[in-house]
């Protein structure tokens, strides 16, 4: 077997978090009087983390360090009480886990979400299946494309780069792949098209959740 783990994307490929994320940023947008999104327009907004986020959700020239970094903080307050509203693994993915699970392929998670809600989401929403570890954005630890947390996931599971499957749902998540030197596969039902993926380096395009199947045990 070429690949003995997989580590997955969180946001956009395992969970659908769409909802929630923008329920949360457009209330403290609306709190603060500024102009609110369309939830689609998240697609394009989530992926880099909590600051990038807050920097995109504001208007232009309301960017300032200060007024980010206070709307983090609110952001958090709010999240905290919604990040499970209607946020729910995507189709196909149960069924794709317990497969894995069966071939005993190991199971990773590495996010650019703040690493306490990584760990919430993962704890209410995938805790039918052993992933370890699960990293999300740590202080002090570069956040994706950097390669450095994919491959101390590597280091960890004691595995080569080259024997690890690395799943995502952006451009961020294809480049944090080739840096580390990891296979990747693009997800077309998460938050970014396929032409970002393919522009970014994907190395497969899966459609649904089953066709990673074919990738990890080919025939
Ligand atoms: O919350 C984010 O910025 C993105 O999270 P992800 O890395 O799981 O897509």
């Amino acid at each position: 077997m070429r690949y003995k783990a997989v580590i997955f994307d969180l946001d956009g490929t395992l969970l659908d978090t769409l909802e929630d994320l923008a329920f949360a940023a457009n209330r403290i947008l609306a709190d603060n009087n500024f102009p609110t999104h369309p939830v689609g327009a998240y697609r394009t907004f989530v992926g880099e983390g909590l600051r990038v986020l807050i920097e995109r959700i504001l208007p232009e020239g309301h960017r300032e360090t200060v007024v980010v970094t206070k709307m983090m903080a609110a952001f958090e307050e709010v999240y905290a009480e919604c990040w499970h509203v209607r946020s729910a693994p995507y189709p196909g993915i149960a069924s794709l886990l317990d497969y894995l699970t069966a071939k005993e392929i190991r199971l990773s998670i590495l996010s650019n979400k703040p690493d306490q809600f990584t760990r919430l989401c993962v704890h209410r929403m995938l805790s039918g299946w052993h992933f370890d570890p699960v990293f999300g954005q740590r202080p002090g630890i570069p956040k994706k494309p950097d390669p450095t947390a994919a491959l101390e996931i590597a280091h960890i599971l004691d595995l080569s780069p080259a024997s690890i499957l690395y799943v995502g749902d952006s451009g961020v998540d294809m480049h944090t792949a080739r840096a580390a030197m990891m296979d990747v596969a693009g997800v077309l039902w998460g938050f970014r098209d396929g032409d970002e993926l393919r522009r970014a380096g994907a190395r497969y395009l899966v459609a649904r959740p089953e066709d990673l199947l074919p990738i990890l045990f080919p025939v």
